[in-house]
């Protein structure tokens, strides 16, 4: 039983921010699948008993009986905009004691208040609860929290005008609730909404071409960015017989054909017994044997193997070692079971398997989204599933562009050795995708254009050629091609003049730095969970490492560093970490991401894991 009902619950929709980034435009009449941001924010809180919206009184639409207030003064931040909305539910005569903060930029917050709801009947001493993403941060404006502890923080800070939702926050214990499908996400930035299919009205221009001004987004966002863009691609599904669908993703989810187990059965070799003992001998049941017409008669025992149907009428199975046989009487052939001195009866069911025990019939038990693991496909195969709806792995088509490039032999004379095809392709194969068509070409706008062209995959990557020098035409022939770039830059190096760019026939192309560790350190916050999206599959969440010792980064956006683990689990630098090397990324076994300002030993840093590293 819930221990509050939605009665106790209001919403505050906060839809009164700057969005500077997306050119001060108005986020809450963005439209996202049909809706304007702020109904949809509305309409995730749609039990809650009063809803109050803080905002702009004079633009937002909302229905009628919701009210718009404004904190004061305007523009004081989210935390007094929180606390306007509380001060303006009392008003209202509300006296629920919880409520949710929805910002309305968090476009899929509707997927969330359900867990929050539970998250804080779980924990019914909690101020609040919180989702935290995939990058550790806790995502405070899409929260629910205990009115009282609101009121009471803002008692003890005085004026909350311009203070961080983190201070107002503070004294309050939140729980953390895990939100690893990026439900959390806000869309703050031009590229994020044109990724959601957000249109802009045109204020401001949006990332119209590849040479359009754009903020690189952070590694989270490119990788959020590189999932939508994926899950965006039509789904391509067949079913694959269980040898064939191994590493696969299920395309829906699956029910079970039969009972598991699908009949009750021994769990140890012994005697199914029935009634009272000391118990008759019968004929043996062997593994595999039909049963159907047999019944055991009170006071009677068959031997038994593990894994056999037992039949109609057995009480409980007796271990092979807790019994005694014994000739009955003076020996007449038959033979009788007793138990062991000192055992109690054995219970109804003992040592024996119920049918239906794992699943029934007609139970989900995979789900769409899940990879075929060895275990799942064994527990397919259990249930009795013969094919499984998997989808189709994406074709990656690799071009790799350099006029100095040679696929064999040592580098020399101005020719260098091709370093990334050898990585990229397994790297290509090991996100679960399908490595297409493979092809170095020359530094010409004419041969990198044919190359993009004649790709029949549903994903081509391109190295090289992405800088600015003279012979760097990457970014001249995507612009030529009238793409829509989605990524123009990642904050991050190295690999920051990575680009994601949508062809107009819809296929994606992801163009990576020509410098080794650049490029590849850009696949790894790229492909990955772009390739997720397209098989359906939620984002990875990044792992937590810890470092050996400190680290500085005194430039702007994240430092990438090639790490190896140490005996005592913490990550220290391996070197050779130049963006032009290779060296570092061989002997790596994660890649920490430092953000601005460096990190310390005492930090949990999130980093990139290498599939094919020790953890
Ligand atoms: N004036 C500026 N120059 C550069 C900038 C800049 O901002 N201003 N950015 C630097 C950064 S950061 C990077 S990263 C690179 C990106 O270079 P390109 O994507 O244009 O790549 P290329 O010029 O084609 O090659 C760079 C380097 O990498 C070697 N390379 C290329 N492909 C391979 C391969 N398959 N295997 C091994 N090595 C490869 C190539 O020979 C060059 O040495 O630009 C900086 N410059
Ligand atoms: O970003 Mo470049 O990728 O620093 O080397």
């Amino acid at each position: 039983m819930p221990t509050f009902t939605t009665a106790d619950v209001d919403a505050i929709i906060l839809a009164g921010g700057r969005a500077v980034r997306l050119g001060g435009r108005d986020k809450g009449a963005l439209v996202y699948e049909g809706r304007t941001l702020i109904e949809r924010a509305l309409a995730a809180a749609a039990s809650a008993s009063h809803r109050v919206v803080v905002g702009d009184p004079a633009t937002a639409a909302v229905p009628s009986g919701v009210r718009v207030v404004r904190e004061e003064p305007m523009f004081s931040g989210p935390a007094s905009a929180v606390m306007a909305g509380v001060d303006a539910l009392a008003e209202a005569g509300s006296t629920a004691t919880w409520v949710f903060v929805l910002a309305c930029d968090v476009v899929r917050s509707a997927e969330l208040t359900g867990a929050l709801l539970a998250g804080a009947e779980r924990h019914p001493d909690a101020d609040g609860v919180v989702p935290i993403d995939q990058e550790s941060r806790r995502q405070l404006l899409v929260g629910l929290y205990r009115v009282s502890a609101l009121r009471a923080s803002r008692d003890g800070i005085g004026d909350v005008a311009n203070i961080s939702m983190k201070r107002l926050l503070e004294p309050l214990s939140l729980v953390e609730l895990p939100d690893d499908g990026y439900a959390s996400a806000d869309v703050d930035t031009p590229e994020q909404a044109q990724a959601l299919g957000i249109e802009l009205p045109a204020t401001a221009p949006a990332t119209a071409s590849v040479t359009a001004p754009a903020q690189a987004p952070s590694i989270a966002d490119a990788r959020l960015l590189a999932h939508e863009l994926g899950a965006a691609r039509p789904a391509s599904v067949h079913r694959a017989g269980l040898a064939a669908a191994a590493g696969l993703t299920l395309a829906d989810d699956v029910t079970s054909p039969s009972p598991v187990p699908a009949f009750a059965n021994s769990a140890m070799d012994g005697w199914a017994v029935a009634g009272n003992w000391p118990w008759r001998l019968g004929e043996p049941i062997h593994a595999g044997d039909d049963v159907r017409h047999r019944s055991l008669e009170p006071g009677c025992a068959s031997p038994i193997m593990t894994g056999a149907e037992v039949p109609a009428g057995t009480w409980a199975v007796v271990r092979s070692e807790d019994g005694v046989v014994a000739p009955v009487g003076t020996g007449a052939g038959e033979w009788e079971l007793s138990l062991r001195p000192g055992l109690g009866d054995p219970r109804e069911g003992h040592h024996i398997r119920p049918a239906g025990e794992e699943a029934a019939v007609g139970e989900v038990v995979l789900h769409r989204g899940e990879v075929l693991t060895p275990p799942r496909l064994g527990f397919a195969a259990a249930c009795g599933c013969d094919d499984l709806p998997v989808r189709v792995p994406p074709t990656v088509d690799l071009v790799v562009v350099g006029d100095e490039l040679v696929a064999s032999g040592a580098s020399g004379a101005g020719r260098i050795r091709d370093a990334l095809t050898p990585q990229l392709v397994p790297l290509i194969e090991g996100a679960g995708a399908r490595s297409g068509s493979v092809g170095q070409v020359r530094d010409q706008t004419a041969d990198i254009r044919a190359a993009i062209e004649r790709s029949a995959g549903d994903l081509i990557i391109v190295t090289g050629g992405t800088s600015i020098g003279t012979a760097d035409h990457t970014r001249g022939v995507l612009e030529s091609m009238g793409v829509r770039v989605v990524i123009d830059g990642i904050a991050m190096r190295p690999g920051r003049p990575a680009l994601v760019a949508v062809l107009q026939r819809g296929t994606v192309a992801i163009c990576l730095p020509g410098n080794p560790l650049a490029a590849m350190l850009a696949a790894l916050v790229l492909l990955g969970p772009m390739v997720e999206g397209m098989l359906g599959r939620p984002l990875t969440r990044l792992p937590l490492i810890r470092l050996a010792a400190d680290i500085p980064n005194p430039r702007q956006g994240s430092l990438l560093v090639p790490c190896a683990f140490g005996p005592d689990g913490r990550a220290k630098p391996t070197g050779w970490a130049d963006s032009g090397m290779v060296r570092g990324l061989a002997l790596a076994d994660t890649v920490a991401i430092l953000p601005q300002g460096g990190a310390s030993q005492e930090d949990r840093l999130p980093a990139l894991p290498l599939a094919w590293s020790r953890p």
